[in-house]
């Protein structure tokens, strides 16, 4: 069931976080649920205390496909997590008219979840969006300086939830983006260049029709690729050496539509990623032919190689290619052992 609710807005928590306690699943069974066979379907584009607003799917007797209509969570739910990205069923006034609030009366089983802790001791996760395919991991080539280890995470992230990463690098025109981003080929992460000099074309062939989260830095240009992919999603665009703004503030996950379908989600509220719910275990389970070979470890084997794992079967791997990909996820362990969730904070106010 939903834990506490947020009071360490402090550490730039999100009031759209919502918390669940891990290993419970997303849903938490509510007794005799009134079965609303009616209900619309629609997709969870915004959270904003206590109110979600929803697009609907399809056309109905009173209501039409894209209406925006705001609503509050029947009170059958309980306190069960809905957040950007999910399928609903929604019940009530449909029409989208000002002043009108419908019910969300059903949450549709997840099929990929982006999810954090506030750090790497939190037990409490927090799923930040739903059934999203892709996590655009947006990341500046210079200014700011690309962070290794907040890829990683990312990728752990995006692995351990079900969605594919899709490397995005920003201010190719700045310096050169290859070193960074061969240390991501083990791994077949796709890499794409999305500044402000280059063709998204790419990018559209990924994720329209689709839904995709979208993390990164201040200040690697995230507004300026969502406002080239939405035009007219008139998000703020700043300068990175500005004083820091709203961090503190409730900017919240939305999604955004894509012109040719599909949508994005920018979480600008997100200031850290920490993966206390995830497990080396969990991050190798993503990879089906290493999650075979790690079936010869040792109990408890932290895949991390000698000294601490000295007869890791990730060492004995004999194809050149497996056992690049091997020592990959290796380094993607690493990150998680990093104990630095604060990897998304440390931008604008980072002295260093
Ligand atoms: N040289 C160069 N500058 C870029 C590029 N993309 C964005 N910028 C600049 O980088 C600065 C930051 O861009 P934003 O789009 O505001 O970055 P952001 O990631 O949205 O940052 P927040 O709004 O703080 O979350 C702005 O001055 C942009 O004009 C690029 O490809 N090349
Ligand atoms: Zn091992």
């Amino acid at each position: 069931m939903a834990g506490r609710r947020g009071t360490s807005g402090a550490r730039g928590w999100d009031e759209s976080d919502v918390r669940i306690r891990p290993g419970k699943g997303s849903r938490p069974r509510t007794k005799r649920r009134p079965s609303h066979d009616d209900a619309a379907a629609a997709m969870v584009v915004s959270v904003d205390r206590g109110r979600w607003g929803c697009v609907l799917l399809d056309d109905g007797p009173t209501h039409a496909a894209g209406t925006r209509v705001v609503t509050m969570r029947a009170r059958e739910l309980g306190r069960t997590p809905i957040v950007v990205g999910d399928h609903v069923g929604v019940v009530g006034d449909l029409t989208g008219a000002r002043d009108t609030l419908a019910r969300i009366v059903r949450v549709e089983e997840r099929s990929t979840v982006l999810r954090r802790t506030a750090d790497d001791s939190d037990p409490y996760e927090r799923v930040v969006v739903a059934n999203a395919e892709r996590l655009l991991i947006v990341v500046a080539v210079a200014d700011p300086p690309p962070r290794a280890g907040f890829v990683a995470r990312a990728l752990v992230a995006a692995y351990t939830g079900g969605l594919t990463p899709v490397l995005c690098l920003t201010k190719g025109d700045l310096d050169d983006p290859s070193v960074f981003a061969a240390e991501f080929t083990a791994l077949d992460v796709p890499v794409l260049m999305v500044g402000v000099d280059d063709d998204l074309a790419e990018l559209h062939e990924t994720i329209d029709g689709r839904i995709s989260a979208l993390i990164g830095h201040s200040g690697v240009g995230k507004s300026t690729l969502v406002n080239r992919l939405v035009p007219d999603a008139g998000r703020a665009t700043g300068v990175v050496s500005g004083v820091g703004k709203g961090r503190h503030t409730s900017t919240q996950s939305v999604a955004l539509e894509l012109g040719a379908g599909g949508w994005v989600v920018d979480t600008p509220g997100i200031r850290s990623f920490g993966l206390a719910h995830v497990s080396p275990d969990d991050v190798v389970a993503a990879f089906s032919d290493l999650h075979e070979i790690a079936e010869d470890c040792p109990r408890g084997c932290t895949h991390q190689g000698p000294p601490a794992d000295p007869e890791c079967a990730f060492d004995s791997i004999e194809d050149p290619a497996t056992h690049r990909r091997a020592l990959a996820v290796r380094e993607l362990l690493g990150a998680l052992q990093s104990n630095d969730p604060w990897e998304l904070g440390q931008d604008r106010n980072d002295p260093a």
